[in-house]
């Protein structure tokens, strides 16, 4: 962790996804396997313990990946562009283009793919979930019911998150409550 806020002190542009995902890792990723020991695996579980720890990863991944994408703005505004390059200029998207906060199709269509992307690691966060010890069920199934609607809120702005921050309003997150609860006491049910 403390590599990757280094990193973070030091870099501010990245090549590809492989030098995100590190980045990532360091801040985030090591959060969510700190976490399992501390959350404890239900004694029941009959998963490995790598299924527990690469899902409680995958937690981490998603949470700063999604942190990223609301960001793009912000961080722009401070001269930092986490998105990986190679992917940006494959879409055609210029740095100008990031700092001047230009929504064209080929961002919409570039954010389409970083969202799916973050998504991909938050249903493999998904199944871990219910391998963790019952009281530590329900706050991680909230928070990443909470994290992951912040990917929605941005399709609902029409992908700019240059300007508007992508934020669940208070509703929303009561609302996911009662769902947490029941996807902690239920398992993945397809009630819930
Ligand atoms: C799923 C299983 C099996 C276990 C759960 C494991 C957990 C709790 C994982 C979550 C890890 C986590 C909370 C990572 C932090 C990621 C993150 C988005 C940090 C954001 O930090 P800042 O950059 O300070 O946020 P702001 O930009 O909002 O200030």
């Amino acid at each position: 962790m403390i590599e990757g806020m280094r990193l973070d002190l030091l870099k501010t542009r990245y090549n590809n996804f492989d030098e995100l995902y590190l980045y990532c890792y360091y801040v985030a990723g090591t959060v969510g396997l700190m976490s399992v020991p501390v959350m404890g695996i239900a004694s029941e579980s009959k998963a490995s313990n790598e299924t527990v720890y690469s899902a409680a990863l995958a937690l981490g991944i998603a949470n700063q990946l999604t942190n990223i994408i609301r960001d793009v703005g912000e961080d722009g505004r401070r001269g930092r562009i986490y998105l990986p390059q190679d992917e940006l200029a494959s879409a055609g998207i210029s740095e100008d283009e990031i700092f001047r906060g230009l929504v064209s199709n080929k961002w919409k269509i570039f954010m389409k793919n970083q969202i799916k992307r973050a998504r991909m690691y938050f249903d493999e966060a998904e199944k871990g979930v219910a391998e963790l010890e019952k009281a530590s069920r329900w706050p991680v199934w909230a928070s990443l019911l909470l994290y992951r609607q912040i990917l929605d809120v941005i399709e609902e702005n029409d992908y700019n998150n240059f300007t508007k921050k992508a934020y669940v309003g208070k509703a929303k997150k009561f609302a996911s409550l009662p769902l947490a609860y029941g996807r902690a006491i239920m398992g993945t049910s397809k009630f819930f």
